[in-house]
């Protein structure tokens, strides 16, 4: 909790203020943030500052495991998080690889389960990892890239939090996950439960203990129309201490993440918060 709220003082403190073409507003911003989650002790950075609803976070993380490329799949799963860059976007809206209602192209998970190979067929990133962590193997390039500037034309966004690099020392897990832009009232909300909780399951279904989660941010920003929520309100509340995550231990392979498994098989336990805050959201 500590570490989001030096970087929101830190924003406030020494952001620039910078044009953001996309959306059209403000954003005052910080270059550079690392932010570290110990998954072996299950210090879960929930925000307690504010309600967050993590459920819609993990089962954002979920619906990219699975690969989805339809808000209405993540709708399902009780994220409408993608509701919008679905289908409010105008440049998205106008785009011809758009498939209708809820697209959202060759996104995120898509690129993760199927990467298109230029000679035919598709790479599934995850499906090797997991593999390779489950037989023992870290092979220096357990890496899992949403990142393809080649489909970018084929998506409504780039992806934001693009890569997750696992590695072993040992039977511990380590995951290192790069995020290129961040709106930190909103995104990093969500971000920061979405890395811890794609360790504690790869480490869950691969046999290995968790270890450290480390979360490189490149561009950190508050939008203009959030500033005064963050500073005058959020930033003035106390936190409270931190809650935990329990993850259904029946969760044994990446065939059980793909299939039965539903936002009922996470449990957060101790979460004290202040109310919700209602943050814009700039599509
Ligand atoms: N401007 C912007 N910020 C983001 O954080 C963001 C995007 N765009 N586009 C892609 C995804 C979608 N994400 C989102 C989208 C919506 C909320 C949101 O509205 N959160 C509210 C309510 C959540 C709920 O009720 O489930 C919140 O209070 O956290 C959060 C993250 C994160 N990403
Ligand atoms: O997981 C996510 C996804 C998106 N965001 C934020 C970061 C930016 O504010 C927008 C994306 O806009 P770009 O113009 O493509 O940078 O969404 C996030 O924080 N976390």
């Amino acid at each position: 909790m500590k570490q989001y709220l030096d970087l929101c003082h830190r924003i406030i403190d020494e952001g620039t203020w910078i044009e953001n073409e996309r959306t059209g507003k403000r954003c005052l911003t910080v270059i550079n943030a690392d932010l570290v989650y110990n998954v072996a002790d299950n210090e879960f950075p929930l925000i307690t500052t504010r309600k967050s609803f993590w459920k819609s976070a993990i089962a954002e993380m979920l619906g990219y495991i699975r690969g989805y490329d339809n808000a209405a799949d993540f709708r399902k799963l009780g994220a409408k998080t993608w509701d919008a860059n679905a289908n409010e976007n105008q440049a998205w809206l106008n785009n011809p690889h758009r498939k209708g209602e809820d697209d959202m192209g060759r996104v995120y998970g898509v690129q993760g389960r199927a990467w298109s190979k230029p000679d035919g067929g598709s790479v599934d990133q995850l499906r090797k990892i997991v593999d390779n962590l489950k037989n023992g193997v870290d092979d220096r390039g357990e890496i899992l890239s949403f990142y393809n500037p080649g489909e970018f034309h084929m998506g409504c966004l780039r992806p934001c939090m693009h890569t997750h690099n696992f590695s072993m020392l040992g039977d511990t897990l380590y995951l290192n996950s790069f995020q290129r832009s961040c709106d930190v009232p909103l995104g990093l909300n969500f971000n920061q439960v979405q890395v811890f909780a794609l360790l504690a399951i790869v480490a869950q279904i691969t046999g290995k203990k968790a270890g450290m989660a480390y979360h490189k941010i490149v561009n950190a920003h508050i939008y203009e129309d959030q500033l005064e929520l963050m500073r005058d309100v959020q930033l003035k509340r106390e936190p409270f201490s931190p809650a935990s995550l329990t993850i259904n231990p029946d969760i044994k392979s990446l065939e059980d993440l793909e299939t039965w498994v539903t936002m009922d098989d996470f449990e957060v336990s101790g979460y004290q918060h202040h109310d919700a805050i209602k943050y814009p959201f700039s599509v």
